[in-house]
């Protein structure tokens, strides 16, 4: 008999929430199992996990368990499903279906959180749709009673969406994609060393089912020769088309040939396309002859600890799956938790599922069209993102009329953060398919002001296609950057400069001093002509604090490296059981990266400038450690990080805080401080940092090439010809920089005035168990003398 088996009322009962795994595991799973349980029985609810996905609630029994607080610590970095998951043939039947309802009464269930992908929320969609009638069966067949079941006569499902392959309709991420996107693309940046070295090409099939988002954004990522997915298969002529896009590759000097191809790939006749069948037609000795291996991934890109984002995204999905649970009523129609772009949302199962479906009757049906078309507008822009930098240089047709051919500038401001060069390579590549010359500035505007004639090279020239073609997964600034901005380089001589190549339109890709340098190009229009141009900036920063953006570019990767460092700390924290690490983040005046460091790593407590720190709070926090510590007597092996960032306070440091702390423990356990430093910048960008930065900065030359036309006076007189590209909310979108430079941004703290992350601190402190401290009265402004001296204050 299972241990639950007296259903409970539930009047005056608390509510029972279960939690499930179900499907291919996803790196992140546990992220989300986590703040189910941690969200659950903060609520006050009674949390349970159901053991196996579907198999542990078609068997029951001692496959669901009741789960304490303590009980997910530490699960944050875990691969795979903690809890297990199946795939389960007795679910896809009504009789399995109908064990598994009787299991949810005799367990008291009255509510389950599933998380899988799109096989497991059709499966849950089944069990929804079919509950009064299961019910039915149940009494009708004496195996439960009437007033057994009618406590749980509507069925309370809520669906997260977990999977490496990304195939379900309605969200842009699935919990784990970019985790198994990331190791691809580390397998394909390891593969290319070698394939390069002999000169060689590779084909890669990765997973995917039937669903060719992996392959596609490795292909975006990696910047790969060609690739086949699913819902885009390739014309019949495909042989042909892909040998004269590898045999252009290689005339223009590339060493290497890689092909991605996803598990599921056919052509539009529905005949599968086989790695072998690309492996000899590139080896073809009458062809192009090229010395080729075939590498199969495999589930090496499911395991693994999940990337910072997906951490985060289960974190935050988790904690609204219990949300909706609670808000539901009986009419509430079954919601899955979504995120678009960057907002999280709760939207209908049914309407996901229905329309998941049809991408594979549209397949099914070869309507490409349609299956691409449904597909989440994301996918059709980085479809065309690929084609745009994969095509470079072939085909004439998409070029525009000599007449509208632009001289696009590129520059690079601020500090370096990762995927500033894969944007660049991809305006380059842009600009080369559209016939316009895009033309680098090197070292930013003090290279600019200083070495423009230098001989025998300049610091303004066109970009070598070439070259810029092997930056897809470069960490840094191929071009060189550094912080001046053209108040401090001369504003007459910038002008001048301006004028003196011609420039017809300018990018700007960088942090807060792009956006300053941005803001003073704008302003000086008035007098300087040669500035009256279409001039748009991409932000780039770790710290991401331009305002007019959710997201700068690099932000990710630094996240990344943030949470690789603190679970090596916390894997030291947990070897000596007893010890605290602080944790100095970089970010500027802007917690972003240390509250999310802190959400996906697990923080006992995050300090930032936005908040400050007080004595009090310490004092707070401090008592709370010991707290832990005297009840925990070694046992559990999860160490406690504290993180905060470099500017939060001007007096309290990780240094001193971790001191503090050890005077205080008095020996009950022990501190340490830890800096990361410029690691955060990161080394190879993260492919969300790769993947986002082609789209976007496409997006940023199609924009200023709309603009190409205009006179200076309607330059002058239009507001969207010097504009900031940002993710805003559920869009991408471009804002007029006059109106963000006035009215959203925070100039002596260098930050937006609304920072979209600031309630995210409070979830980071209630699933580590923090109690309610006392927060400061007024956070510090910081060091003012460089602000004052650029005249922003
Ligand atoms: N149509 C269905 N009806 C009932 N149950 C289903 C259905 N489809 C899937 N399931 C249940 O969900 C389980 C997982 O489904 P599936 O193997 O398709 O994986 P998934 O959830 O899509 O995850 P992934 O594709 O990431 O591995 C199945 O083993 C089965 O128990
Ligand atoms: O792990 P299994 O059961 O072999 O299944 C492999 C499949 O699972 C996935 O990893 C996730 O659905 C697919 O990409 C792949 O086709
Ligand atoms: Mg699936």
């Amino acid at each position: 008999m299972a241990p639950h088996q007296t259903p409970p009322p539930l009047s005056g009962k608390r509510r029972r929430i279960a939690m499930m795994t179900s499907g291919g595991d996803s790196p992140g799973m546990n992220g989300a199992t986590r703040a189910v349980i941690r969200t659950a029985l903060e609520r006050g609810c009674e949390a349970y996990c159901v053991y196996e996905g579907y198999e542990g609630l078609v068997q029951g029994g001692n496959f669901i368990r009741k789960m304490e607080w303590s009980d997910v610590r530490g699960w944050l970095s875990e691969g795979g499903t903690l809890i297990g998951t199946a795939r389960c043939m007795a679910f896809y039947e009504r009789p399995g279906r109908l064990k598994a309802a009787r299991n949810m009464v005799l367990n008291g269930i009255d509510a389950l959180v599933i998380c899988g992908g799109d096989g497991s929320l059709t499966g849950a969609d089944k069990f929804r749709s079919e509950w009064p009638s299961l019910l039915k069966e149940l009494v009708e067949t004496k195996q439960l009673t009437a007033e057994q079941v009618e406590p749980f006569k509507h069925l309370n499902i809520v669906g997260l969406v977990g999977s490496i392959d990304n195939d379900m309709s309605g969200t842009d991420a699935t919990i784990g994609c970019f985790s198994a996107l990331g190791r691809i693309c580390e397998m394909v940046d390891y593969i290319e060393a070698t394939a390069s070295s002999h000169s060689r090409a590779f084909v890669i099939e990765v997973m995917g089912r039937h669903c060719g988002w992996l392959a596609l954004m490795a292909g975006v990522a990696t910047g790969a020769d060609f690739i086949f997915i699913p819902e885009k298969p390739r014309a019949d002529r495909w042989r042909e088309e892909m040998c004269t896009i590898v045999a252009r590759h290689r005339q223009l000097g590339k060493r290497k040939t890689i092909v991605i191809v996803a598990e599921g790939a056919h052509d539009q006749q529905g005949n599968k396309i086989t790695p072998e069948q690309i492996k000899n037609l590139l080896a073809d000795k009458q062809g192009l002859a090229l010395d080729t291996r075939i590498t199969t991934l495999g589930h090496v890109q499911r395991g693994g600890s999940a990337c910072a984002y997906d951490r985060y995204l289960a974190t935050l999905q988790g904690v609204e799956a219990v949300n909706a649970v609670l808000d539901a009523t009986p009419t509430t129609p079954t919601p899955f938790i979504a995120i678009n772009e960057n907002k999280i949302t709760r939207k209908p199962l049914v309407q996901a599922v229905e329309d998941t479906k049809e991408v594979a009757k549209a397949i099914e049906a070869r309507d490409f069209d349609r299956a691409m078309g449904l597909r989440d507008t994301e996918f059709s822009d980085f479809y065309n993102s690929y084609m745009t930098t994969t095509t470079t240089d072939i085909d004439d047709s998409k070029k525009v009329a000599l007449e509208k051919r632009m001289r696009i500038a590129i520059i690079h401001v601020g500090a370096p953060a990762g995927g500033v060069n894969a944007a660049t390579r991809a305006a380059v590549a842009y600009c080369l398919t559209r016939g316009h010359t895009p033309i680098a500035i090197h070292n930013g505007f003090a290279g600019f002001a200083r070495h423009h004639d230098d001989e025998p090279q300049g610091s303004v020239r066109p970009f070598d296609w070439l070259e810029v073609d092997g930056w897809a997964s470069k960490g840094g600034s191929e071009i060189g950057m550094n912080r001046e901005i053209p108040s401090e380089s001369g504003m007459d001589l910038i002008a001048d400069l301006f004028k003196l190549y011609k420039f017809d339109g300018l990018f700007i890709i960088g942090g807060f001093e792009a956006f300053h340098a941005l803001s003073q190009l704008r302003r000086a229009r008035e007098q300087y002509p040669s500035f009256r141009i279409p001039m748009t900036l991409l932000p780039a920063t770790i710290s991401n604090n331009v305002p007019g953006t959710e997201y700068s570019i690099g932000s990710d990767t630094c996240l990344n490296e943030l949470v690789r460092y603190c679970d090596t700390i916390k894997q030291s924290a947990s070897a000596s059981r007893r010890r605290v690490f602080v944790i100095e983040t970089q970010g500027g005046r802007s917690g972003y990266i240390a509250t999310l460091a802190g959400l996906s790593v697990g923080a006992v407590a995050v300090y930032t400038p936005e908040e400050g720190i007080s004595i009090s709070m310490l004092a707070a926090d401090i008592e709370h450690l010991k707290s832990v510590f005297a009840h925990d007597s070694g046992q559990s092996r999860a160490g406690r990080l504290i993180l905060i960032n470099e500017k939060a306070s001007k007096v309290y440091n990780a240094k001193l805080i971790a001191d503090m702390i050890r005077e205080e423990a008095r020996d009950r356990f022990e501190s340490r401080d830890s800096i990361p430093g410029h690691v955060q910048q990161g080394g190879v960008p993260s492919p969300m940092d790769r993947t986002r930065a082609v789209r976007l900065a496409i997006k940023c030359i199609e924009h200023l090439e709309s603009l190409g036309q205009a006179s200076e006076e309607e330059i002058s007189n239009n507001l969207m010809s010097a504009t900031v590209i940002g993710i805003r909310g559920a869009k991408v979108v471009f804002s007029p920089m006059k109106e963000v430079e006035e009215n959203e941004t925070d100039w002596p703290n260098r930050r937006p005035k609304n920072e979209f992350w600031t309630p995210l601190k409070a979830v980071v402190d209630t699933l580590s168990g923090r109690p309610n401290v006392p927060r400061p009265e007024s956070p510090a402004v910081g060091l003012k003398a460089k602000d004052q001296k650029r005249g922003l204050i």
